[in-house]
């Protein structure tokens, strides 16, 4: 059956296509559609594509229950439930970058008509007059902008703000002293030290917790008298009230906003009778280019999401820095590690592991939070609803069930190898794997035993002494019982004591020839591991 997928918000023709040229997905797309005709529907859908006008919200999330990816034709999120989705384990995917210009120019476009008074004049004119003494302007050559969070929108609006010859200053506590060197841009030290100096004050950050009302009464007033403020960003970041007050008060001169706490604008908000303020109904990505870039970015990566398991572009999976493909086999032999350790330590009675800590040679650092996902989803794979686990959940319903998860680098292990060690109250267990860019992935250690197998469909793993025989009766009963051997691999500390063999077979292995082979004389134990689709 194919995945279905709902468009909706005029998201661009060009990324819708990209949806529609999949054989395997079935697409509907629809305008906005009012909050409870969208909560019938949702639940149809394995995927929805938006812009900003639907709100994903928590009640819509739990009742999609086919869902599994949610696209953002845009940058924001705040229209999203992120934790409810990342709860259910439903990819978030969003477009960062394909609107910066539009809305770093339309930043220059409400600038200039704030301070060249071209809504008055256009106006005038349609009026019949000709006003132009009422009409003196200021220029922007010389004035110091001061721009809060120089990310990716902040950084072009710098790059714009130096082409009119104005002093750049930001302030972004984020952000690297070498970046403002790049960018040609004074860092304030503090978001005062910036009001101080700043004749015009654009902000550029996402809305936070930390940036709710981050310019409000006290800031405004910290602006020297006759500034302007822009808020092309989020509605909230500057306080509207205390904008208000300070625009009425003349303190500060003029003010632009795109964006608002609740949009659309109420028709009769105060907002709208201010003096001196260019008001435009958040339209900072309404450009075609813009439009179409958000698009085909979001869709592309939904598509990729739905059809290839491709969740690197996800905002609530771990992030990877774009090397999801190249982690796929150091993912999959950390998870398979993660799934025998926990495997085994259930069958030495400890079901409920405290700890979990992975360890990842020097070339795998940089995937170390979705290598810490992949651990968290074998560590409770088999113990938790196969259809909502996923490497978006595992972390958080793992921890949820009081597992502490940590991961670091270790020099000890080859670059490529990794180590999952799962503790508990009395036990521990660690098992260490390889990958390479050639062949299969393979288990290196379980405890202290070298082992050397390819983890997959099924692998039994057998602890017995180290005497002749045991490896002829246990080919003899798994070939009675009609398993196939893929490869076994014996191992052993030391001549006669104790070894430990790991079996790697097709299809599965019940419960009754578990219990033959744990009768085998001279066997101690024995585990079956039986490992999820990836
Ligand atoms: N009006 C529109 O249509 C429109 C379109 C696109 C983006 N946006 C909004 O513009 C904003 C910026 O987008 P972006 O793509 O540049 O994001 P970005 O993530 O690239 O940059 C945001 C910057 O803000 C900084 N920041 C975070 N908290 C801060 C704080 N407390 N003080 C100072 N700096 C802080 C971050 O370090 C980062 O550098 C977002 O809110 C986004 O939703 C609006
Ligand atoms: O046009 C939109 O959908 C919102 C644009 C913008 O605010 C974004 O978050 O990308």
């Amino acid at each position: 059956m194919p995945f279905r997928v709902l468009v909706t918000d005029d998201v661009d023709r060009d990324g819708v296509a990209l949806l529609e040229a999949e054989p395997q997905l079935s697409v509907d797309e629809v305008p906005t559609l009012p909050k409870e005709e969208l909560l019938e529907r949702i639940g149809d859908y394995d995927a929805i594509v938006g812009r900003s006008a639907t709100k994903i919200s928590a009640e819509l999330l739990r009742r999609a229950k086919r869902l599994r990816v949610v696209g953002r034709a845009g940058v924001g999120v705040d229209n999203v439930a992120m934790d409810v989705a990342t709860e259910l384990g439903i990819a978030v995917i969003n477009a960062p970058a394909g609107n910066t210009i539009a809305v770093a120019e339309l930043v220059f476009g409400v600038l200039i008509s704030l301070i060249r008074h071209l809504p008055r004049a256009v106006e005038s004119m349609r009026a019949g007059r000709w006003d132009r003494s009422s009409l003196l302007g200021t220029e922007l050559l010389g004035k110091t902008i001061g721009i809060v969070g120089l990310g990716r929108i902040g950084s072009e609006v710098a790059a714009r703000a130096h082409a009119f010859g104005m002093q750049v200053h930001a302030f972004d506590p984020y952000v690297a002293d070498a970046r403002f060197t790049t960018l040609r841009v004074h860092r304030a030290a503090t978001l005062d030290a910036l009001l101080d100096e700043a004749d015009i004050v654009t902000v550029h950050t996402p809305l936070t917790d930390e940036t709710t009302g981050l310019i409000g009464r006290r800031e405004l007033a910290r602006l020297r008298p006759g500034g302007i403020v822009a808020n092309l960003a989020r509605g909230g970041i500057v306080d509207d009230g205390a904008l208000a007050a300070a625009l009425e008060s003349g303190h500060v001169k003029g003010a632009a906003l795109d964006v608002y706490v609740a949009e659309p604008l109420a028709a009769d908000s105060a907002l709208r009778k201010l003096p001196n303020v260019i008001l435009t109904p958040h339209i900072g990505a309404s450009t075609a280019e813009a439009q179409r870039n958000v698009a085909v970015d979001a869709c592309a990566a939904v598509r990729d999401a739905l059809l290839s398991n491709e969740l690197g572009r996800s905002m609530n999976v771990a992030a990877v820095d774009g090397q999801w493909r190249e982690l796929q086999p150091a993912m999959l032999v950390t998870r398979r590690a993660a799934a025998v350790a926990r495997a085994l330590l259930a069958d030495m009675g400890m079901r409920a592991p405290q700890r979990l800590t992975l360890r990842c040679g020097a070339s795998l650092a940089g995937g170390q939070q979705a290598l810490l996902s992949a651990a968290a989803l074998g560590a409770i794979e088999g113990t938790a609803e196969a259809e909502r686990l996923n490497m978006i959940n595992a972390r958080a319903l793992a921890e949820a069930r009081g597992l502490e998860l940590v991961v670091g680098e270790s020099a000890a292990l080859p670059p490529l190898g990794v180590e999952v060690s799962l503790r508990g109250a009395m036990q521990e267990l660690a098992v260490a794997g390889i990958t390479s860019a050639e062949g299969a992935p393979r288990l290196t250690r379980i405890g202290g035993f070298r082992v050397d197998v390819n983890p997959r469909q099924t692998l039994i793993v057998l602890t017995n002494r180290d005497v002749p025989g045991v490896i002829g009766r246990v080919g003899t009963l798994l070939g009675d019982a009609g398993v196939n051997i893929a490869e076994y691999h014996q191992a052993r500390l030391a001549q006669g004591g104790e070894a430990l063999a790991v079996v790697s077979v097709d299809g599965r292995v019940d419960a009754g020839v578990r219990q033959r082979l744990c009768d085998l004389p001279d066997v101690q134990s024995a585990s079956v591991v039986q490992f999820r689709e990836a």
